[in-house]
């Protein structure tokens, strides 16, 4: 893998990669895309037909399968928080891109694309949802090689602004 990036959902990871993918012409992979073609079903029906446990359990297996690949990673938004899933990232030799979006942004998008493609978000609700967002930061913040504030910027802005940054890491 080149590049792996995380972030709460809806924080704009699958939009990431993809722009990233064209920019670099390289290939891009979604974890949450992979683990709907493993359980041949989407992940709302995943969560009801199955759990959450047995989704988070498809995710590290998943994610074993598109380490292995080269290109750009984006992750789904709690992947990073079982500790398999976090040490397998961390020693990936690729940087690792924490987009980190503040909470109205999120809210906002949630409230866009609506709760039928997130099954937490149905479960959880939006203060559910944003007290999961302020658990998971530091867990973010530690995985991060680098942390890129994303807000409803230029999409593609966003893009030359995180190749941006990770001249810093690359060039030392
Ligand atoms: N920079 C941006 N500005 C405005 N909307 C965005 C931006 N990036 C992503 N979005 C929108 O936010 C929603 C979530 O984006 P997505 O890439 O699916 O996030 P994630 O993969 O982190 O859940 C989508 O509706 C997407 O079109
Ligand atoms: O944050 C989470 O726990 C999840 C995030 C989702 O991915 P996105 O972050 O791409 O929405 C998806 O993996 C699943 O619904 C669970
Ligand atoms: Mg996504």
């Amino acid at each position: 893998m080149k590049l792996i990036i995380i972030g709460f959902m809806a924080s704009g990871k699958s939009t990431m990669a993809k722009i990233l993918s064209q920019k670099w012409q390289l290939p891009s992979h979604d974890l949450d895309q992979m683990v709907q073609q493993n359980a041949g079903m989407s992940i709302p029906e995943y969560f009801k037909k199955y759990d959450e446990a047995h989704f988070r359990a498809l995710e590290t297996d998943t994610l074993g399968m598109a380490l292995k690949q080269t290109g750009i990673l984006s992750t789904g938004g709690g992947t990073p928080m079982r500790e398999v899933n976090f040490d397998a990232i961390q020693n990936q030799s690729a940087p690792v891109v924490f987009l980190n979006a503040s909470d109205q942004t999120i809210q906002q998008r949630l409230i866009h694309d609506g709760a039928s493609s997130r099954p937490l978000f149905q479960k959880l609700g939006m203060d559910g949802m944003m007290q999961l967002k302020h658990r998971r930061q530091l867990t973010y913040e530690r995985l991060a090689d680098r942390i890129i504030n994303v807000n409803n910027e230029n999409p593609v802005f966003n893009a030359d602004r995180l190749v941006d940054k990770l001249g810093m890491v690359t060039n030392g």
